[in-house]
């Protein structure tokens, strides 16, 4: 039944199934966390600019992505592209104009900082369960196809494999801004699917996507951001 046919009134809630299960209090709490409204996700630049090493890589830089939206950065190697995912993550100051953000964000960039001696499985609750998120891990792992690689240690993983499991990590977070850089690079065309479909999911649902890359990406409601470097950039 349809969270919108729910209706109160008997002992065990109608959306609790045939056998019943949960009780009609925990169907209703549930289905009232899912009306809470949530503040609409948006992420702005307004003539951003970037200085890394005392060189201007890039100068204004305007974007104004709402829930749903994504964009797509591109431009040559060095031009500034994963700085500007670190920029719209907040882990890297821009050197002028303003950047706004409304809405946590996961970045996915080569860095997959899960434990090495680990298995998969392990490494990857590791952060599920500081995001309180556990209980979203299965999922995010089907979802990349990582479940029957759960029990192999994060070292034993090849380039493609460490990636996706990256990119479960994102997908399990509740962060409504997903920050993908290079998100297909090691991906073969099966998981490169994978990920356009977990985009369009997280999209649906509200989300925004903002992916640094050199090959193509699937997204939809999508703008293209070409960053032009500056001469000083050196790209
Ligand atoms: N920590 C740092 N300190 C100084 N300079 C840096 C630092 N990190 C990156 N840079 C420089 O900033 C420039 C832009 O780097 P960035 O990684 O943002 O480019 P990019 O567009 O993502 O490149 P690519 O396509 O090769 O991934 C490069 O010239 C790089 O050497």
């Amino acid at each position: 039944m349809g969270r919108d046919r729910c209706v109160a009134g008997s002992a065990r809630h109608p959306c609790a199934g045939a056998r019943g299960g949960a009780s009609f209090r925990a169907v209703r709490r549930r289905h009232a966390r899912a009306r809470r409204p949530r503040r609409v996700t948006t992420l702005r630049f307004d003539d951003v600019a970037c200085v890394r090493g005392g060189r201007l890589l890039f100068e204004g830089v305007s974007l104004a992505l709402g829930a749903r939206e994504a964009a797509i950065v591109t431009g040559p190697n060095g031009a500034g592209k994963s700085s500007l995912l670190r920029i719209a993550a907040g882990l890297l100051e821009a050197a002028a104009g303003r950047v706004t953000r409304n809405g946590a964000a996961a970045l996915a960039d080569e860095n997959a900082a899960l434990d090495r001696e680990l298995p998969l499985g392990s490494a990857l609750r590791f952060w599920a369960r500081l995001d309180g998120r556990e209980d979203a891990l299965p999922e995010a792992m089907a979802a990349m196809g990582l479940v029957h690689l759960a029990p192999v240690p994060v070292r034993m993983l090849s380039t493609g494999q460490r990636k996706r499991a990256a990119l479960a990590r994102v997908i399990a977070s509740d962060a409504p801004v997903w920050l993908l850089d290079e998100p297909t690079n090691g991906l073969d065309s099966e998981a490169i699917g994978r990920l356009e479909r977990a985009c369009a999911t997280h999209q649906a649902a509200g989300g925004i996507v903002l992916a640094a890359t050199h090959q193509g990406l699937r997204l939809s409601k999508v703008q293209i951001l070409p960053l032009a470097p500056t001469r000083d950039a050196g790209a």
